[in-house]
């Protein structure tokens, strides 16, 4: 511990970082220039019948083209809200949200029509509300590539939905109806559908929450296939936190802010490891697990203090104040 140079002692503890209210927060530059995803001090507030409801309440995420990532949060925690605004179904009241270089506060009704159609593909837990009942697995496949003009006529749009299918391994439910298949062949139908338009990215809801394991499996090795075959980048969220061993990276979500994040590495002997990191925000708030704190009895303030490889934190020791 000694010889590491002390953090100025601060008198609000470690929350000085927050801005006083009504002054603007000095930012570091926004990072992610590159970013497939970006979200910076993203805000949902909802407002019904006079009350206020924070849903997102500074959300900072950055998805690399390519990445597969979970979203992963208690109930009521914000995932639905943050899909639903990068699905362009929902605005944000604050913040920045860009997806392929969209900026989703100031896009047009058109753009958002366009975004929706051709950038990002969607899947929902609920089956019944990514196929259509009376359309077969290749006819619902082909459908957002007629609504977009895309597809290269009635033959090229049949070709590219077979292909796709079969990509996923799900060839066989072609001349199905959705009725005619079961759960997870649905679920993986609608990967496809998902992708019919090429979009950058898919965004995925609980896909696998009216599954068992094996048949969520199933979805998530289409997906895996999707990600890694047609390099889309992939968001799922999800309530599962064991989904960790499936993507390459888990962000979980607490109160609207992201908090932790669960990065999957190999150690030397092949080994994947999993790995949990504390989220830093951009002016340096950090949120300690709240075991953690419960377990050293940390409460109102801790002590901090620069090694030359770390950051110690301390409780109070009793007489501090
Ligand atoms: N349309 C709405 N109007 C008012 N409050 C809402 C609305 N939608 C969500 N909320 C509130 O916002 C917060 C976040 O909800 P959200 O649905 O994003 O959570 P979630 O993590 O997806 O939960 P779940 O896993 O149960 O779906 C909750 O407090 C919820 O009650």
């Amino acid at each position: 511990m000694d010889g590491g140079a002390p953090i100025p002692k601060s008198p609000s503890g470690v929350d000085d970082a927050t801005p006083p209210e009504g002054c603007s927060a000095r930012r570091a530059p926004v990072s992610g220039e590159n970013a497939q995803i970006l979200c910076d001090n993203l805000v949902r507030i909802y407002k019904t019948e006079g009350v206020e409801v924070v849903a997102l309440q500074g959300l900072d995420l950055i998805v690399e083209p390519g990445e597969f990532v979970a979203i992963v949060g208690a109930s009521g925690s914000g995932k639905s809200t943050l899909l639903n605004i990068l699905s362009g179904l929902d605005v944000p009241t604050a913040g920045v949200a860009r997806v392929a270089g969209v900026d989703l506060l100031t896009m047009t009704a058109k753009e958002r029509l366009a975004y929706r159609r051709e950038t990002v593909g969607f899947i929902w837990q609920q089956t019944s509300r990514n196929l259509l009942p009376y359309l077969t697995g290749r006819e619902n496949v082909m459908l957002p590539m007629r609504l977009a003009g895309r597809g290269g006529g009635r033959r090229g749009r049949n070709a590219r939905a077979q292909e796709l299918l079969d990509l996923l391994g799900i060839g066989h439910c072609a001349d199905r109806l959705p009725a005619e298949m079961s759960g997870g062949e649905q679920q993986q139908v609608a990967i496809a559908v998902a992708l019919a338009n090429e979009p950058q990215v898919v965004l995925a809801d609980e896909p696998t929450g009216e599954l068992d394991s094996d048949t969520a499996d199933q979805v998530f090795a289409a997906l895996r296939r999707a990600n890694r075959e047609l390099a889309v980048t992939a968001v799922i969220v999800t309530h599962d936190d064991q989904v960790s061993n499936r993507v390459d990276r888990t962000v979980g979500i607490r109160d609207g802010r992201t908090s932790s994040e669960t990065l999957r590495r190999a150690a030397e002997d092949g080994e994947i490891i999993a790995e949990e990191y504390a989220v830093l925000d951009r002016v340096g708030r950090l949120q300690l697990p709240r075991d953690f704190m419960n377990s050293l009895r940390m409460e109102r303030r801790v002590r901090l203090k620069l090694e030359r490889d770390h950051i110690g934190v301390w409780p109070e020791r009793p007489g501090d104040a």
